[in-house]
């Protein structure tokens, strides 16, 4: 197939499309909606530097990467078996131990960024 333009703005529309699915329906990704946008607003309050900025992209971006590919996961897990399944709730559960573990360097991420600014005040 030949390169084209259109093709690919059509891929970015889905890829959005995809992003948007999730913060309709995933109640996870609101909480790490309302994180974000405590985490943004407190970095501009503390006026963080450059450096630490890009710390607490690479945490953001983590946890929502993470909770991205555990949506699509689970949504071809419900196709493959929707009906009850000891693997499909292993599969699950471990895809979800993921995002947690995202989280929760995330969170470690922000206090080591937040702290020196907060100690300092
Ligand atoms: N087909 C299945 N067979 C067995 N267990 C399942 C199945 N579907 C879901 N579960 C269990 O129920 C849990 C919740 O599954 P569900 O698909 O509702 O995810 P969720 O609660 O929407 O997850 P998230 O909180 O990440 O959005 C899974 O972690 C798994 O333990």
């Amino acid at each position: 197939m030949r390169f084209s333009i259109r093709a690919r703005l059509k891929s970015f529309q889905y890829a959005f499309a995809g992003i948007a699915y999730m913060l309709r329906t995933q109640h996870n990704a609101w909480l790490h909606l309302i994180a974000t946008f405590v985490v943004v607003a407190t970095g501009f309050a503390l006026r963080i530097s450059a450096s630490d900025w890009r710390w607490l992209v690479v945490a953001i971006v983590l946890v929502w990467v993470a909770e991205t590919i555990n949506t699509a996961f689970e949504h071809l897990c419900d196709v493959v078996q929707p009906e009850f399944h000891a693997s499909v709730q292993r599969s699950k559960d471990i895809a979800a131990g993921a995002v947690l573990i995202c989280v929760i360097g995330a969170v470690v991420i922000g206090a080591q960024v937040f702290a020196p600014y907060v100690l300092a005040l």
